[in-house]
C-alpha cells in the first residue's frame, strides 16, 4: 500500500514537509481522527497540500481487518521490525500500519519529545504505510494512536518489535522497547513488546527470522483477542526471546528480577570520535538535522551557546583529567555500552525463575505488566493469547510457569521428578538427548520435568566407589520415574562381581522391584532396509516381550564359586522362581497380550528344566483368568530360531530373566539395531526404570556416533507407561517416524540415499519434528 502523502510542487525535502505535518498534528486532540478544522491552520507554505486527515489515507480496502499499529525502538530500518511487518503481512488478515522512530532508540525510556519539533516521514514498508519519526518509540506510539497521521481512528493492537537487546530485569526502565508497548497501554490499547536477546558479535540477522516465526502464533492469537475484545485490558505483554530463537526451549511467565547490564561508560577521545564535537550525527536523517536546527535557532539554544562561549578544553576523560583551571569549562566525552554480566558471576537470587536467567537459558520470557507496572497480571479470562502459550505454539520447547504468577489462565503444569542415570559409555550421549525430547514432548501436553541426575555404573565405580551408591538407590526410589542410558565397559570388567557396573544395575532392578521388562521390537517401513533379514521376512513386525527381571538365574540362590566332588573349580547359579514371582509377570503379560493382538507366547526350556516345567505350570494357571488370550509354549532354542524364520507369528512374549535378554537383543537385529529399541521395567507400585536395551557401547562411545533413538523411544515408555501420559508418548513416537521419514540415520541404521548423522544432530532432528507438531488438541 502505498502512501498518499500529497506535494504539489514540493521543493522541500520530504523530512521537512512531513516535520510541517508534525506541527501541525501536535495541535490536533489526541484520539481524534478526522479533520476538526484545525488541520485548515496547515501551513502557510502553498506549496505543501496535505490531506484533511494528515499524512494518510491508508486504510480503506484494508476496513474490516484489524487495525494492528507496529513500532520499535531500534529504528525504521531495523530487520526485526522490517521481518515482523513481512510476516504479519503475508497473513493477509490485518490492515498494518508502521510508526517508528527514524534511529535507534533502544534505550530511550519512556521519554517523549516536548517542546522540540519533530519530523514524521512517510514511506513505505512491506507494502504497508509507514512513517519514520525523529523520536522516541514513545512519540511514535502517541503521535500514531493521536490521528495525525494514519486515518483509522485506533488499531486493535499495538506491536513493539522485534527490538534488539534486552527488555527484562531493570531495563524495564531504560528499554525504549516497553516504553513503546507502554505508551499504547496508557491509550487503552493492548500492547506487545518484542525483543531478542542479541548477543554482539554471536547473533545474525537470521535470528530475527527465527524470533518472529517464534512469535508469530503469539501475535495471531493477541491480535484474535484484542480484535474480540478479549485481550485483557490494561495489559502489555512483553515477551524475550532467547538469543538462538530456534532451539528456544520453551516459555516462562517468570519472576521480574533487578537485573541490568553493567552500564559501562567509555571515555571518548575528542580526537578520535568523528561525531564527539559535533551536534548532528552523520546516522541522524535530514528530518533530525533539520529539526535540531530549528532547535538552535530557538531561545534557549542562543542562551546555550552564550554559555559555552567561554573557552572550552576537549580532554580526552580516559583517565583523570586533572583539574580543570577555574571558569574553563572542561569537556569530555562518553559513549555508553551495556556489557551482560555472565550469570554465574551474579549476586542474584540463583531462582531459575526469573526472568534474566530464563531467557540466557534458552527460554522465552513473558513477563505481565499492568497499567501500574506491578510485577505480574491476574489474568482471569481465558483469551487465546494465553492458551496459544500454554499449548505450545510451534517450536516452544518446555513448558514453565513460575508458581508465584497469579494467572489463573494459565492451568498449572503436572509435575514430576525424573532421576536421570546416564551411566557409562554412550549413556550419557543418549540420555542427555533423551532429556530434551522428553521435556518437549512434556511441554506440549502441560507436562513439567524435575530432573535430578545421580551416579550409575562405572561412573559410580570411579566417583564413589560402588556401583549402586545409596543416594543414586534413594532418589530414583523418592522419583516418578527414571531414565537410564546404560551402564559398563572395559575399565570395569576385571572388577570383582560386587564392584562391577552390572551389579549395580541389577541391584538398582531389584532395589526398584521392577520385575516386569517390556521390551517392544517393531519393524518400522523406514527401516526395513537396515534389517538384516529378507524383506519379506522382516517386514510387519510387531512383538512385544515381555522380561521377567528381578528373579531367576540372575538372583538365584545359591550362587558363586567352588569346588565339586573332584575338587575341581567350579562357579554355580541357580534358575528359581516362586510361584507368586511367575504369576505377576504372567498377569502383566496376559494384560498386554489382551491390548495388542491377544497372543501370548511363552518362552521357557521345561523340556530340561524343573524351573521351566514350573513355570510353565504357573502360566497355565493364570491362563484361565484371560480366556480371550490364546496362550502356546514354546521351548526357548526353538523360539530363538523362529524369531528368524517367521518373526510375525509373534505378538507377545513371555519369558524368564534369562531367556528374555537374549531374545530381546535377537529381536532387536530385526528391527534394524539394537539402538532402536527400548525398554520399561516396571513394579508393582514405585517409579519404573526406563532404559534401551542396548549396552554402553565402549567401541563408539564418546564419538558421537550412538543412536539415541532407543532412549528417545525410551523416555516415550516412560510417560506411556511411567505416567500414563499417553499423548505426550504419542508426540515422541511420531517425531520418531517423521526423523527417519526425513531420512536422518544414524550409522548403525544407515542405507544408502539416507542422511547420516550423528547422536546429537539425530536428537536435533527429532526436536524439530517434535516442534513441528500441532499444538494440543485442546486448544481451538
Ligand atoms: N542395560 C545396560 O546397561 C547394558 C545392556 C547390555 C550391555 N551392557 C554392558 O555394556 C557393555 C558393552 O556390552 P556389549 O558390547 O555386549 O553390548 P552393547 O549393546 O553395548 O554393544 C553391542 C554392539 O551394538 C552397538 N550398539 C549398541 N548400542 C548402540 C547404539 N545406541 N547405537 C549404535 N550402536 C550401538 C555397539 O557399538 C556394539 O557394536 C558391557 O559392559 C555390558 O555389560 C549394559
Ligand atoms: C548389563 C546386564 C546386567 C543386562 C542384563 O543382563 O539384564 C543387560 O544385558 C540388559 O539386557 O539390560
Amino acid at each position: 500500500m502505498a502512501s498518499c502523502t500529497s506535494i504539489k510542487k514540493n521543493q522541500l525535502p520530504p523530512a521537512l514537509i512531513a516535520n510541517l505535518q508534525g506541527v501541525l498534528a501536535g495541535r490536533k486532540e489526541v484520539g481524534g481522527g478526522g479533520g476538526n478544522g484545525e488541520e485548515e491552520d496547515k501551513s502557510s507554505n502553498d506549496e505543501t497540500q496535505i490531506s484533511s486527515s494528515g499524512i494518510n489515507s491508508d486504510t480503506s480496502p484494508e476496513d474490516s481487518k484489524p487495525i494492528v499499529l507496529v513500532t520499535n525502538s531500534d529504528g525504521i530500518g531495523s530487520p526485526g521490525l522490517s521481518l515482523l511487518v513481512e510476516a504479519l503481512v503475508r497473513e493477509g488478515e490485518y490492515a498494518v500500519s508502521v510508526c517508528a522512530p527514524e534511529s535507534d532508540k533502544f534505550s530511550s525510556g519512556h521519554s517523549v519529545t516536548f517542546g522540540a519539533t519533530l519530523a514524521a516521514t512517510s514511506t513505505e514498508l512491506n507494502g504497508v504505510l509507514a512513517f519514520e519519526v525523529s523520536g522516541t518509540p514513545a512519540d511514535c506510539v502517541s503521535l500514531a494512536l493521536s490521528g495525525a497521521l494514519f486515518s483509522w481512528s485506533r488499531p486493535v493492537l499495538v506491536i513493539c518489535g522485534i527490538n534488539k537487546g534486552r527488555s527484562s530485569g531493570h531495563h524495564i526502565y531504560h528499554s525504549g522497547a516497553i516504553a513503546g508497548a507502554r505508551e499504547a497501554l496508557m491509550s487503552g490499547i493492548p500492547s506487545l513488546s518484542i525483543s531478542l536477546n542479541w548477543r554482539k558479535d554471536e547473533s545474525q540477522e537470521s535470528n530475527f527470522k527465527d524470533a518472529v516465526d517464534l512469535c508469530l502464533p503469539l501475535m495471531r492469537a493477541a491480535i484474535r483477542d484484542a480484535n474480540k475484545g478479549s485481550f485483557p485490558k490494561d495489559c502489555l505483554v512483553s515477551i524475550e526471546i532467547p538469543a538462538s530463537p530456534s532451539t528456544c526451549k520453551g516459555f516462562k511467565v517468570a519472576k521480574q528480577s533487578l537485573y541490568r547490564s553493567v552500564l559501562n561508560w567509555q571515555a571518548v577521545s575528542a580526537n578520535r570520535h568523528p561525531y564527539s564535537g559535533q551536534y548532528m550525527s552523520m546516522h541522524q536523517s535530514l528530518g533530525v538535522q533539520l529539526a535540531q536546527l530549528s532547535r538552535d535557532a530557538s531561545a534557549a539554544g542562543a542562551a546555550r551557546r552564550v554559555s559555552t562561549q567561554r573557552k572550552n578544553v576537549e580532554v580526552e576523560s580516559v583517565s583523570a583529567a586533572g583539574k580543570p583551571e577555574q571558569r574553563e569549562t572542561v569537556k569530555k566525552f562518553f559513549r555508553l555500552e551495556f556489557l551482560d554480566k555472565e550469570l554465574e558471576n551474579l549476586d542474584e537470587d540463583e531462582d531459575e525463575e526469573l526472568d534474566f536467567r530464563a531467557v540466557a537459558n534458552g527460554f522465552l520470557l513473558v513477563p505481565f505488566f499492568d497499567s501500574s507496572e506491578s510485577a505480574m497480571l491476574s489474568v482471569s479470562a481465558k483469551p487465546q493469547f494465553f492458551k496459544t502459550l500454554r499449548s505450545k505454539p510451534t517450536r516452544f520447547v518446555t513448558l514453565r510457569t513460575s508458581a508465584s504468577v497469579r494467572c489463573s489462565s494459565v492451568q498449572p503444569p503436572r509435575r514430576y521428578r525424573i532421576t536421570l542415570l546416564p551411566g557409562d559409555g554412550i549413556g550419557p550421549e543418549v540420555v542427555s538427548v533423551a532429556k530434551d525430547v522428553l521435556a518437549l514432548a512434556g511441554s506440549h501436553e502441560g507436562i513439567e520435568f524435575k530432573f535430578c541426575e545421580m551416579p550409575l555404573g562405572g561412573t559410580a565405580i570411579d566417583n564413589v566407589g560402588v556401583p549402586l551408591p545409596v543416594e543414586t538407590l534413594n532418589a530414583a526410589k523418592e522419583s516418578d520415574a527414571v531414565l537410564l542410558g546404560a551402564i559398563g565397559g572395559y575399565k570395569w570388567d576385571k572388577n570383582a562381581k560386587l564392584l562391577k557396573p552390572e551389579t549395580g544395575l541389577l541391584h538398582l532392578r531389584r532395589g526398584l522391584g521392577v520385575f516386569a521388562n517390556l521390551r517392544p521390537a517393531v519393524v518400522l517401513p523406514q527401516l526395513i532396509g537396515s534389517s538384516t533379514l529378507k524383506m519379506e521376512v522382516a517386514e510387519g513386525v510387531d512383538l512385544m516381550v515381555i522380561r521377567e527381571l528381578t528373579g531367576g538365574i540372575y538372583f538365584g540362590e545359591p550362587r558363586g564359586f567352588g569346588t565339586n566332588d573332584k575338587g575341581e573349580d567350579v562357579g554355580f547359579n541357580t534358575e528359581v522362581y516362586s510361584a507368586s514371582e511367575v504369576d505377576r509377570i504372567a498377569r502383566v503379560a496376559f494384560k498386554v497380550a489382551q491390548k495388542r493382538r491377544g497372543k501370548l507366547c511363552s518362552v521357557d526350556k521345561a523340556n530340561v528344566l524343573e524351573a521351566s516345567i514350573f513355570w510353565r505350570k504357573r502360566v497355565d494357571t493364570i491362563a484361565l483368568e484371560f480366556p480371550d488370550v490364546l496362550l502356546s509354549h514354546m521351548y526357548v532354542d526353538n523360539a530363538a530360531m523362529q524369531l528368524i524364520r517367521e518373526p510375525r507369528q509373534f505378538d507377545t512374549i513371555l519369558t524368564n530373566n534369562i531367556f528374555g535378554d537374549i531374545l530381546s537383543d535377537e529381536a532387536s537385529m530385526l528391527t534394524g539395531s539394537i539402538g532402536m529399541l527400548p525398554s520399561a521395567s516396571i513394579s508393582e507400585s514405585g517409579p519404573g526404570l526406563f532404559e534401551p536395551i542396548h549396552g554402553s557401547a565402549p567401541d563408539i562411545a564418546g564419538q558421537d556416533k550412538a543412536n539415541p533413538l532407543a532412549t528417545i523411544l525410551s523416555a516415550a515408555m516412560l510417560l506411556q507407561y511411567g505416567l500414563g501420559e499417553d499423548n505426550a508418548a504419542k508426540r515422541i513416537e511420531d517425531a520418531v517416524i517423521e526423523t527417519l521419514n526425513k531420512g536422518f540415520r544414524t550409522g548403525d541404521i544407515h542405507s544408502s540415499g539416507m542422511v547420516l548423522v550423528g547422536c546429537k544432530k539425530m536428537g536435533e532432528e527429532v526436536l524439530k519434528s517434535l516442534d513441528a507438531q500441532m499444538p494440543v488438541a485442546a486448544v481451538s
